[in-house]
């Protein structure tokens, strides 16, 4: 069905321990396509027991593969890449095929993982410690890093491929073992991962693959299991509150990559046409369903409405349809209550004064798909300014002053993404400073990258993923002091 060149890539079992399992009670759950609502695949659907296990033997991989040089993990981290970016096609239809988004897009996350398994593989290499001087001559002081141990991982489901990568590049190299579960919406991007994980050498029991229906039982275990001293999370601000209690009894380590509600800024000194394209990308890729996305765009009154006309006309513009397609933009949502979330937040807005510029909506292409929407008139008494839409829908906000636009923009719990266009340089200096927020877009609408540190403040979460930051969430400091010298 997916006409792929190497069909070992799509997998219908968990991979624990180096062996490709069915599930001990023999149950299965179904990958569905968003877009056309047929099954992609039947897999083996885990619990507890099983995550038991994969703990287990990461625990027993974990000393063997801590004590290889660090070249020869990256040797491992880089055949891995290698192999993924030789196989990125059809990667990008197996995770079209299960997430929905365009190919073209499926195949940048690819590459956007792989690269993060590039990147790490050389920042293993300057995992530096340190020679402190003595307080007294007869003392000597040095830092040593070593591996934080077995590590536990929740993804979602908007990005299968590149969440996980993101994650499993910087636990391995750093000397860690990882258990990964994906969401059950997605998981076949996961375990593709997997397959060219083998391939390249990453011993038994240092990566394993749970997937079931049950996260909450799965989760249980990663979070309570005393062998598990880091625990990683990307997805939602309230499920990963309570994952992080959940570690609290073990006082794990814990990085949380949550939610957000990003401010997109157009100031009357921006270059409006770059506006619009930024915010065209910003805000409908991955069909809006992505942490940072603009979640709220705001419009200096005097540019208020030449934007908001040009960037209807290029919403408009967007081709809705099945993500396999040539030349479609945009792609179904996960599912149909995602569609039922975002209706709703439109009827609300609606419902309090809002109005639907360009009459988007539910789409007759199938019960997954929402026309990319623009809505004007928002205030933040409507659900559309507190909540993530994590959807189509590009709310416009007026306002007037700097200072205003500004204080809006920080009015929210979330502090992950924020951009803003403008052209003053004293303006991007005071503006990029006074936003409560843990990455900042100035005159761009996307910035991730693996070089660059990726992650919020307030409730967007704690820690950093890529950059020369994000080895130190899986590196323990130890320090060393010797006597009688
Ligand atoms: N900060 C970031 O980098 C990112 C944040 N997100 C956030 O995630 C949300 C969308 O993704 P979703 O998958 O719907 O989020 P979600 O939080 O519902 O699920 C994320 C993962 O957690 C699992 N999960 C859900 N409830 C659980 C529980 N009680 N115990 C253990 N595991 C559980 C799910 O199976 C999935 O694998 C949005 O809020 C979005 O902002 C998504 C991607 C990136
Ligand atoms: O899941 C997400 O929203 C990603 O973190 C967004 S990005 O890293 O692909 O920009």
């Amino acid at each position: 069905m997916l006409n792929l060149k190497n069909p070992d890539l799509l997998r219908k079992h968990a991979y624990i321990n180096g062996q490709w399992i069915d599930s001990d009670s023999g149950e299965t759950l179904d990958v569905i396509n968003p877009a056309s609502g047929e099954t992609v695949a039947t897999i083996a659907s885990c619990g507890a027991d099983e995550t038991r296990r994969a703990i287990e033997g990461a625990n027993e991989a974990w000393p063997e593969w801590r004590d290889l040089t660090v070249k020869e993990r990256a040797k491992i981290l880089r055949d891995w890449y290698n192999l993924i970016v030789d196989n990125a096609d059809d990667l990008a239809k197996i995770l079209t095929a299960e997430q929905g988004k365009p190919l073209a897009e499926a195949r940048t996350e690819i590459l956007y993982g792989a690269n993060y398994l590039e990147w790490f593989a050389e920042e293993a290499k300057r995992a530096y410690g340190d020679v402190i001087a003595p307080p007294s001559k007869d003392k000597r002081i040095v830092v040593i890093k070593q591996p934080v141990g077995v590590t536990a991982s929740i993804t979602p489901w908007n990005f299968p491929s590149a969440m996980i990568a993101r994650k499993v590049a910087p636990a391995l190299a750093a000397g860690c073992t990882f258990v990964a579960k994906p969401a059950s919406e997605t998981p076949l991007s996961a375990l593709a991962m997997a397959v060219l994980a083998e391939q390249a050498g990453v011993p038994k029991g240092v990566f394993s693959v749970v997937v079931g229906k049950s996260s909450r039982a799965i989760g249980k275990e990663m979070t309570t299991n005393p062998l598990v001293r880091k625990f990683t999370f990307t997805g939602s601000t309230a499920v990963g509150k309570q994952l992080q209690a959940q570690c609290a009894e073990t006082i794990k380590k814990t990085s949380m990559e949550l939610g957000g509600n990003a401010p997109f800024i157009v100031f009357d000194d921006a270059d409006i046409d770059e506006a619009v394209k930024g915010a065209i990308v910003c805000k409908y890729r991955n069909a809006g369903q992505t942490c940072v996305c603009a979640n709220r765009i705001l419009v200096q009154e005097s540019v208020f409405d030449v934007f908001a006309e040009k960037f209807s006309a290029a919403v408009n513009a967007l081709k809705l349809g099945n993500g396999m397609e040539e030349g479609v933009d945009v792609g179904p949502m996960i599912n149909p209550g995602a569609v039922n979330d975002v209706r709703a937040l439109v009827e609300d807005a609606i419902s309090k004064g809002a109005k639907n510029l360009n009459e988007g909506g539910p789409s007759e292409l199938g019960e997954c798909f929402y026309t990319p929407t623009v809505v004007s008139g928002v205030d933040d008494t409507m659900k559309l300014f507190r909540e993530e839409i994590f959807g189509p829908i590009a709310p416009l906000y007026k306002f007037s002053s700097e200072e205003e636009a500004i204080q809006i923009a920080n009015d929210t719990e979330f502090g992950l993404a924020s951009y803003f266009y403008a052209r003053d340089i004293g303006r991007i200096w005071r503006v990029a400073e006074g936003l409560e927020y843990g990455m900042v877009g100035i005159n761009e609408g996307i910035i991730s990258n693996e070089m660059a540190p990726f992650g919020g403040i307030k409730q967007s979460g704690t820690g950093r993923e890529g950059s020369k930051y994000g080895i130190d969430d899986y590196l323990e400091i130890k320090y060393l002091c010797m006597g009688g010298i």
